[in-house]
């Protein structure tokens, strides 16, 4: 793809998950990555009015080299873009069902939304860790954010919400939503007993599909 086709890429995905309400104010952060860099949306932009000439674009060594200035949360993108070569994006959203389990969950939980659906299995994985919080920004995070990506797809940052990855922005996307998704189910199912999907099932889900 070419990168004026991902820039254009990324305005229709950021627009379209502003408009369902994954994405609300000037919440959440994209990045992409491009044969001789990054693509990232600018700090305080809405991700539902970006502009695909004014996107930031960094180097392969993430110095701002065009566009706007990136969001203040390039150490995100970075630890999880270089734990995982084999993502082409990064999506962070503050979607509520998904921020209100990072309220709730304690630090270093690695399934704070249960195994419920196949889906989430197959978009997000086995596990979803769960990392302390940071003030946004803080470059301190990208250790832990590292760590934790060489193994998981996605991350809940405790009181802040998910980052995930994805092989494609598309990827990326469809599992942000679908980890809001079972975030939601989640909840509404608190408090009750649904079934679980067992182990063997999980397995059979990720040899079939992957995540
Ligand atoms: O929560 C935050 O402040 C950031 O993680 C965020 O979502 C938006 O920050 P910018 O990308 O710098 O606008
Ligand atoms: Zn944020």
């Amino acid at each position: 793809m070419s990168e004026q086709a991902a820039r254009e890429e990324l305005v229709a995905l950021g627009a379209s998950l502003f408009q369902r309400g994954f994405s609300v104010g000037s919440a959440g952060n994209i990045s992409v990555r491009l044969p001789d860099g990054y693509l990232m949306t600018p700090t305080n932009s809405s991700l539902g009015r970006l502009d695909a000439a004014r996107i930031s674009k960094l180097d392969l060594e993430w110095r701002h080299v065009g566009g706007d200035k990136p969001s203040k949360e390039v150490f995100m993108h970075r630890a999880v873009l270089t734990a995982r070569p084999d993502a082409g994006a990064v999506v962070h959203l503050h979607s509520t069902h998904a921020t209100a389990i990072a309220c709730l969950a304690a630090v270093g939980e690695t399934r704070p939304i249960p195994m419920l659906t196949p889906y989430f299995v197959m978009r997000v994985g086995r596990e979803l860790p769960v990392l302390p919080y940071h003030r946004p920004g803080d470059p301190a995070m990208e250790a832990g954010i590292h760590e934790a990506a060489r193994s998981a797809r996605a991350v809940l940052l405790a009181n802040h919400g998910p980052v995930v990855s994805g092989k494609t922005l598309n990827d990326a996307v469809a599992a942000a939503e679908e980890l809001e998704e079972a975030a939601r189910l989640a909840l509404l199912l608190r408090g009750q007993n649904p079934r679980e999907l067992t182990e063997a099932e999980i397995d059979d889900l990720l040899g079939t599909f992957g995540a």
